[in-house]
């Protein structure tokens, strides 16, 4: 029983405006009152909860072109991505629970300000790459990948409150597990910048052990490098994880979506993850709240050692008569 010790720090990001769905900001809560800080605690975790940031408003945050609420998500993001950076100098792994997935944008710059060379592990039904002229939707929690990948950085318009980020990944240190609603804009993207995907058609073809055999063999092939999880709810099938904002069927079983946290435990280079995109507000009951939540609660425990055999404390013995 490998008790190394991890060390934890929380960030709540309450923010929701990189979609049009009320209830996201709810997220951060819900995923607490399912008791993920006792439980990391239960599995010889040290945590910290930083609490949740604040987000201020923006008033006349009117769109550009198409892209919706650009200013609060810039100035959202650049609070995320000082927070983040707080939690790595500090030395820990770093949790940012959302929140929207735009939230990624802060997240992942704020990581790779203190980790220059990250790979990047996206498990999402969607691959949220698109830029903001290619976006349908003009929503950014669509595009968040868009920001944050050199190769597209001569395809971003300037945009308010947006200067502060550069580009800081490399798209051959991205890899998709989960895609299973890609917009034909994202799909070029994808191809054109020979980005690693492992769409469900993978899931299913390969099995998901093989699937992060060669996701690893891809991330690692040259260097090992510190790994940014980020984790949108809505990679698991609806049926698993149903309180979220935009579900697609054929999605993760809760089994593979456990064993991808497992399995990146065991690589001992998970440096931070995002867990996103939970929405108390789009469940039918609130049974689904609850179990949405557990779900999400099970999948930062796998980030930090929880393994479904069971442990046991290193000193334990057998009670005698
Ligand atoms: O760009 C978009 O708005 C759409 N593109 C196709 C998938 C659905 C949606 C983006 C969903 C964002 B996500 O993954 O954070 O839920
Ligand atoms: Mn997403
Ligand atoms: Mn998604
Ligand atoms: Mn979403």
């Amino acid at each position: 029983f490998r008790r190394d010790l991890h060390s934890v720090g929380i960030i709540g990001a309450p923010f929701s405006k990189g979609q049009p769905r009320d209830g996201v900001q709810l997220g951060p809560d819900v995923i607490r009152e399912a008791g993920l800080v006792k439980k990391l605690e239960g599995q010889g975790c040290v945590v910290k909860d930083y609490g949740n940031l604040i987000f201020e408003e923006v008033s006349n945050d009117e769109p550009i072109g198409r892209t919706k609420q650009p200013r609060v998500v810039g100035l959202a993001n650049k609070k995320v991505a000082d927070a983040v950076q707080r939690v790595k100098t500090d030395g820990q792994t770093c949790v940012m629970l959302g929140g929207d997935h735009s939230l990624a944008v802060g997240s992942i710059h704020g990581h790779a300000a203190c980790r220059p060379e990250l790979s990047v592990v996206w498990v999402d039904a969607h691959a949220d790459i698109n830029t903001p002229l290619t976006s349908p939707t003009g929503n950014i929690h669509g595009q968040p990948m868009s920001y944050l990948i050199h190769e597209l950085c001569t395809k971003i318009p300037v945009m308010p409150n947006f200067s502060w980020i550069k580009p800081c990944i490399a798209a051959k240190d991205v890899v998709y597990i989960g895609l299973r609603d890609v917009d034909p804009e994202e799909h070029y993207i994808l191809k054109h910048l020979g980005i690693k995907t492992f769409s469900m058609t993978e899931v299913d073809g390969l099995g998901i052990a093989k699937v992060m055999e060669q996701m690893c063999d891809h991330i690692f092939s040259k260097i090992k490098k510190p790994i940014h999880l980020s984790y949108d709810i809505d990679a698991l099938d609806p049926s698993v994880a149903p309180a979220t904002g935009t579900p697609v069927i054929g999605g993760l079983t809760y089994r593979e979506g456990i064993y991808i946290t497992e399995y990146l435990c065991q690589t001992g280079l998970l440096s931070a993850i995002d867990v996103v995109e939970v929405n108390p507000k789009q469940a039918k009951r609130k049974e689904e709240v609850h179990f949405t939540a557990n779900v999400a609660v099970d999948l930062v425990l796998g980030c930090f050692g929880r393994v479904r055999e069971g442990s046991h404390p290193a000193n334990y013995k057998i009670p005698e008569p």
